[in-house]
């Protein structure tokens, strides 16, 4: 994909910035025509494989909505087979079950699981690798925090692009929901005496309404999730520069937290000008494809405010509103996979209609799914050119809202070899050597 397709305006160093993604070609290239005419994606097994493929906790999360769609005869081995067949199979492998029709699928599936899961992988990986995770903060910071019209807010000193790290940032205190004045007082005992100060200058807002401590109110008003996975009560971090940054319903920038690093990024998504202000959002992407009034409900329950960001502040909203319905559709279809990927060009039609209302609304939180999306109809039906060109896609907005410049080419290289549910389709092979 290139950058004028991502509606991204990027530095202008291409080598850099335009990695060659070396992604599988993909195999089998056949539109499967059943004996009545029908089309449709095949059951895939690996008839002479004396073991089931190795899997991955990808494969846990995404197969069984993709085995159903997966096991009909291939005349011709998979390339992909032989390899998988040549690697021991792991004790706690997923097991592929036997070409039955008794496969049950679970109905849901997880809302961001390719986020989570590259995520995961991306941190992992970052231990190993010497190169920086994503490009370093720049020395002097291109930000300055200053007056908005919403309290304090971060503002850009120069122009950034997307995929640049605009701050990295270790919190002054971590916490979690429900934490009380003890347990801070405790994590500050031997913390430097300017981390109280920067602490007791955070603003305070109402959050949820529920009567609490001022410290407590501080907290939920300024902490930003710090863990990769949804838990049941992840910790939060509170920071010094981060926290000062307002919340968007289109956000210009996204925060992330690298648990190898012990650091929060704050990545540009999109070319932010000198003297913008910098926001991310403090709902998850789903949320933001919600109406402007759901959208307001929600962030004056969660968070005690009314949202004066510019997607909210047009007086008609109806256009943007319609837009958001348009993904929002398309997100919620994508939870059942089975349908989703039978639909076939119905479902393509749709991710592409929502791809595209993603970027009149600049929602570029949402766009990797959506182009995950994309992809799983392209490879449940064999269609290997666009099912490439979608993945490709996928991982390159990926990429771009987690600020992957310099780990982008290798992290990219190794996802695209171990997903298993790339593999389990009988589609992939390795890149040509
Ligand atoms: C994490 S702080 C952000 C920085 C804050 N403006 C300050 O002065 O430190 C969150 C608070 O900022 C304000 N805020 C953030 N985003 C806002 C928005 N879109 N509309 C109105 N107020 C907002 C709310 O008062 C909220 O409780």
């Amino acid at each position: 994909m290139t950058n004028d397709e991502l509606g991204l305006e990027r530095k202008p160093t291409p080598s850099q910035l335009a990695p060659q993604i070396p992604l599988p070609s993909f195999h089998g290239a056949r539109i499967i025509v059943g004996k009545n005419g029908e089309r449709g994606p095949r059951r895939w097994h690996l008839a002479s494989s004396p073991s089931p493929p190795p899997s991955s906790d990808m494969a846990a999360t995404y197969a069984p909505g993709l085995h159903m769609l997966s096991t009909q005869h291939h005349t011709k081995q998979a390339p992909v087979a032989k390899r998988l067949r040549a690697e021991p199979p792991r004790p706690n492998a997923h097991k592929r079950p036997a070409d039955s029709d008794e496969l049950t699928t679970p109905p849901e599936r997880r809302v961001w699981p390719l986020t989570q899961h590259a995520i995961a992988r991306h941190n992992a990986e970052a231990t190993k690798e010497a190169e920086p995770v994503s490009a370093p903060p720049q020395a002097t910071p291109a930000w300055v925090i200053k007056p908005s019209k919403t309290g304090l807010g971060m503002y850009a000193t120069a122009t950034l692009y997307a995929t640049d790290t605009i701050l990295s940032e270790d919190p002054l205190l971590m916490t979690r929901r429900g934490a009380t004045p003890g347990d801070v007082r405790a994590q500050l005992r031997f913390a430097p005496s300017e981390n109280w100060l920067e602490l007791l200058n955070l603003c305070v807002g109402a959050g949820d309404g529920e009567p609490r401590a001022a410290i407590e109110c501080l907290l939920d008003t300024n902490g930003i999730p710090c863990a990769s996975e949804d838990g049941d009560n992840p910790p939060y971090g509170i920071f010094k520069a981060a926290s000062r940054i307002n919340h968007s319903c289109t956000p210009n920038a996204g925060w992330y937290w690298c648990s190898v690093k012990k650091t929060l990024l704050v990545v540009a998504y999109r070319k932010i000008r000198k003297g913008e202000e910098i926001t991310a959002s403090y709902l998850p992407p789903e949320a933001l494809c919600a109406s402007r009034a759901e959208r307001r409900e929600r962030i004056q329950l969660g968070f005690g405010f009314e949202c004066a960001c510019a997607a909210c502040g047009v007086t008609s909203s109806k256009d943007s509103d319609l837009q958001r319905a348009v993904i929002a559709r398309v997100l919620a279809a994508g939870k059942y996979m089975d349908p989703w990927v039978s639909g076939h060009l119905t479902s393509v039609s749709h991710a592409k209609a929502a791809i595209a209302a993603m970027r009149a609304e600049a929602l570029w939180p949402v766009a990797a799914e959506l182009r995950m999306l994309e992809y799983y109809v392209h490879a449940a039906w064999r269609e290997d050119a666009h099912a490439e060109e979608a993945a490709k896609n996928a991982l390159a907005a990926l990429a771009a809202v987690r600020g992957w410049r310099a780990a982008r080419k290798h992290f990219v290289a190794q996802f695209v070899k171990d997903v298993t549910c790339w593999a389990s389709y009988g589609v992939c092979k390795s890149a040509p050597k």
